[in-house]
């Protein structure tokens, strides 16, 4: 049982007092209200720490002593079916589990773990990065990728999402800045332990061992690049695609900033993305942690386009970040958005709606 404040003594769990925002972060159940050190019986610091429970969150603490068990000796977990679904590509392993039924594992594909541009594309700009020798520095008139952004980072110190933005202009690989540079983010991969798992009634999805803060960034869309949606992503029939993503599509507008994210803010100013050209990935031969994300009319995941610069052209990427704080082990979803017209007569589409077992009490009932 959970009492609406209550003092734990945690040790060795440093996470909670490494976050810089004002809300400190506990297991994405709890804030931190206070922290300070004390001596336990055998002589050793030890840190205590006043937790609050967040607002709405009812998840369990024995979660988050089960995950330092999968996390110290992943073969622990039940029901995994590999420790690292990624083979290497991804620096964080991602355990494939399945604890409902017998299924093996998803369809064959190929993971990847960025996006593929066609030699051809024309969305690929020409762009040159700054000149900063060392680290980039928010303010500085001199640094044109800090200019691209507004004047300033558009991740906060911990490589978390400041603001949902029309583009976010990472530094990229002809920048001299360091790897480290505070405008690196999407580029450097993710930093959660996730796990591909087979939900009840929605194929496999994706979830995090590790509590996510708002803002976090969660990953990149991989996949290839495609001309048009009807086209044919390598030889396969480009109308039952499931895994497509399409900045083309209906999205709902919403402003976002790391303050603000449990507020589930709307607003009727249209948070406009500033897009060349429409852009579609297909993930289903090849892709990453992405293709798992199930579809939610209430999602806690938003995506946000990014461009960097690699051989002095600009790319435009997809990245995901938390829209709220997270708590470990609940599933990961954005919303797929609605088709225009042009898409659902060139695929005959109104046969492809599906029905949306989100569950959310703002579901739309059917999604695409
Ligand atoms: C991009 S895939 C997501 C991963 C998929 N669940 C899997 O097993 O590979 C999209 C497919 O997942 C399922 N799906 C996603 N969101 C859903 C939802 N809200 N309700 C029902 N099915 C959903 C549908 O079959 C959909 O075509």
């Amino acid at each position: 049982m959970h009492r609406a404040n209550e003092v734990r003594v945690i040790r060795g769990f440093k996470d909670a007092t490494h976050q810089t925002s004002k809300v400190y972060v506990y297991d994405g159940l709890y804030k931190v209200q206070e922290s300070w050190m004390e001596k336990g019986k055998t002589g050793c610091n030890m840190f205590k720490y006043k937790l609050v429970r967040l607002p709405g969150q009812t998840g369990a603490f024995s979660t988050w002593k089960s995950i330092r068990k999968w996390k110290e000796d992943p073969s622990s977990r039940d029901g995994l079916i590999l420790p690292d679904l990624t083979s290497g590509a991804e620096s964080i392993p991602v355990s494939l589990v399945n604890e409902v039924d017998d299924e093996k594992g998803p369809a064959y594909f190929t993971y990847v773990s960025t996006v593929k541009y066609p030699k051809s594309f024309k969305l690929v700009q020409p762009s040159y990065g700054c000149n900063c020798r060392d680290a980039c520095q928010a303010g500085n008139s001199n640094c044109s990728c800090i200019q691209k952004n507004g004047g300033d980072f558009p991740y906060i110190t911990t490589g978390i999402l400041a603001c949902r933005m029309p583009m976010i202009f990472e530094c990229g690989s002809s920048c001299p800045c360091f790897r480290n540079c505070k405008n690196r983010v999407l580029q450097t991969g993710f930093k959660v332990h996730f796990e591909v798992f087979k939900t009840r009634d929605k194929g496999w999805g994706l979830r995090s061992w590790d509590p996510i803060r708002a803002g976090t960034f969660i990953c990149e869309y991989a996949g290839e690049v495609i001309e048009k949606i009807k086209e044919k992503a390598d030889g396969d029939d480009g109308e039952n695609n499931d895994y497509v993503f399409n900045t083309n599509r209906v999205y709902e507008s919403f402003k976002w900033n790391h303050e603000t994210e449990s507020a589930e803010e709307r607003s009727d100013t249209s948070e406009k993305f500033d897009i060349p050209s429409p852009l579609i990935i297909s993930s289903k031969n090849s892709g990453n942690i992405a293709r798992f994300m199930n579809h939610s009319c209430s999602p806690n995941v938003f995506w946000q386009p990014i461009m960097y610069e690699h051989n002095n052209e600009a790319f435009l990427h997809i990245a995901f970040f938390a829209k709220k704080h997270i708590p470990p082990m609940t599933e990961l979803t954005y919303d797929y958005g609605i088709p225009r017209s042009d898409e659902t007569e060139s695929n005959n589409m109104e046969h492809g709606k599906k029905k949306c077992l989100c569950g959310s009490p703002k579901c739309r009932g059917y999604f695409y």
